[in-house]
């Protein structure tokens, strides 16, 4: 198995299963980034419980993201969203996929930063696109040009990723399996910096 990504020789080794963690995981990034994917993954890795922002919103309003954004309109999603992205980060051990634009409230920033750590899985529009292009459960993408779409919400969105990320992982050219591998060497590391601390 090549992952190409070999932690430096002095990094420490990573551990095979970490110590049960009180800490939150809180995954962010654009739409297709991952964050639904590698957070199951590494929930099970990390023996975790696994929770996602997008369908706990569903599964309490009892419809679709489409049909909410429908209904309420963005505005009242994301006044869902913040609520439901105050109520999830108050909670520790669990690993938390954010909604793509749950970033966008300063209020919901400070939560995640304040509450566990936060990892951007980072992607450029392109793959994104890619990856999305057949998905009509993405209100926001339902435009002519959802090239164009994400490419905008990139520009806007990506500094407010970087703002609130304590690790950054570049999701565009690994499989998961090596992404969760990677992400769990950089864990392990901000762990044992906030264990010193
Ligand atoms: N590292 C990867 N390489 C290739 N495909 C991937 C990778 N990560 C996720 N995918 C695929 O991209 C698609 C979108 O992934 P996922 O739903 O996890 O994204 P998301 O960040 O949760 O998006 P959203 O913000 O809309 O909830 C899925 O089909 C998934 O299988
Ligand atoms: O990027 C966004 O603004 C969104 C991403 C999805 O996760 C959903 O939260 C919703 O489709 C909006
Ligand atoms: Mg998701």
């Amino acid at each position: 198995m090549n992952c190409n990504d070999t932690p430096a020789a002095d990094a420490p080794p990573v551990p095979a299963k970490p110590a049960a963690a009180t800490h939150s995981i809180i995954l962010v990034g654009l739409m297709g980034a991952g964050k639904t994917t590698i957070g199951r993954l590494l929930s099970r890795h990390r023996e975790m419980e696994f929770v996602d922002s997008d369908y706990e919103i569903v599964a309490r309003c009892g419809v679709s993201i489409p049909t909410i954004f429908e209904i309420e309109g963005e505005a009242g999603f994301r006044k869902r969203e913040s609520a439901m992205i105050d109520e999830l980060t108050q909670r520790q051990g669990i690993v938390l996929a954010t909604g793509g634009g749950a970033v966008l409230d300063p209020v919901n920033r400070e939560h995640m930063k304040a509450r566990g750590i936060v990892v951007y899985l980072h992607c450029s529009p392109q793959e994104l696109f890619l990856r999305t292009r057949h998905d009509r459960n993405r209100p926001l993408l339902q435009t002519e040009d959802p090239l164009a779409r994400l490419q905008a919400l990139y520009a806007q969105r990506h500094p407010l990723y970087l703002e609130v990320a304590d690790i950054v992982i570049d999701s565009g050219k690994q499989s998961t399996h090596c992404l969760v591998r990677r992400l769990e060497q950089e864990l392990a590391r901000v762990e044992a910096a906030a264990d010193q601390a």
